[in-house]
């Protein structure tokens, strides 16, 4: 797939993205704003509008006990399991397989009121990463979605608006290993989670339903979907 017509987007965008995804928010510049936090979880936007349209950028924080990366992306980036923990999909198809670490999705999701029906066309990418701060440590994992085009799919023809996104899931496994040399269990475990994401809702919606909308369906979406992977996994094999 090296020589897919992506691979050298998918190279230039997936450097980007894990590079802004390790920006801690004290760096990420001015106007930042933590507007969620529950447990572990922090969740910071910054107010911005394109052509009169809200697309506040998203990042989000948070540590999960008892999981790892790779599971993290893995139940993030299958499409085997997307319907079990995105509430707000109406339709998903995979339009492509470039690779196993590839896809290309087409997603309806719900309408929220009074706003009309979204879909969205983008690639995603699973990708291990050397973990540059600790030679020993275990990689890091991450999943990245672009929003991209499909010649048989054009934007704005069906009764959904296309909104374009991008999306990076970055996460770093922590092993605390039992201090009497024993075996390692899902207790000796836990995942730091970066979720950076940048909607723009592709036709016009009001900014203040959108900012709305992105307050509640946000801390739930993350909330939700760790919950989904610690409960996959908590009977299985730790997959680092
Ligand atoms: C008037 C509302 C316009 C925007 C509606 C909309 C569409 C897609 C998306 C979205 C699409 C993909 C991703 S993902 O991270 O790549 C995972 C794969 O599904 C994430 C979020 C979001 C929202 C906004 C509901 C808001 C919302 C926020 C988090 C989760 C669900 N819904």
């Amino acid at each position: 797939a090296c020589q897919h017509r992506l691979w050298s987007e998918i190279e230039s965008v997936v450097k980007q993205q894990v590079a802004w995804a390790r920006t801690g928010i004290g760096e990420c510049g001015v106007g930042w704003q933590l507007f969620a936090e529950d447990g572990e979880m922090r969740m910071y936007r910054r107010e911005e509008e394109v052509d009169g349209m809200a697309v506040d950028p998203l990042k989000a924080v948070h540590t999960v006990p008892g999981i790892t990366g790779h599971e993290v992306c893995h139940y993030f980036f299958g499409p085997q399991y997307r319907y079990d923990w995105e509430t707000t999909l109406e339709q998903m198809t995979v339009l492509e397989t470039i690779s196993e670490d590839t896809l290309v999705f087409l997603q309806t999701h719900k309408r929220i009121w009074p706003a009309s029906q979204r879909d969205v066309l983008f690639w995603s990418h699973m990708r291990k990463l050397p973990n540059e701060s600790d030679r020993d440590g275990p990689d890091l994992w991450t999943v990245v979605n672009n929003s991209t085009h499909h010649p048989d799919y054009p934007p704005n023809v069906g009764k959904c608006v296309r909104i374009y996104l991008k999306v990076c899931l970055l996460c770093q496994t922590r092993v605390d290993p039992p201090k009497d040399g024993a075996p390692l269990t899902r207790d000796n475990i836990s995942c730091k989670i970066t979720y950076c994401s940048v909607v723009n809702p592709g036709g016009w919606a009001p900014a203040s339903v959108l900012r709305a909308v992105y307050k509640r369906e946000y801390p739930k979406f993350l909330k939700r979907f760790t919950a989904y992977v610690v409960n996959q996994t908590k009977n299985k094999p730790i997959m680092f």
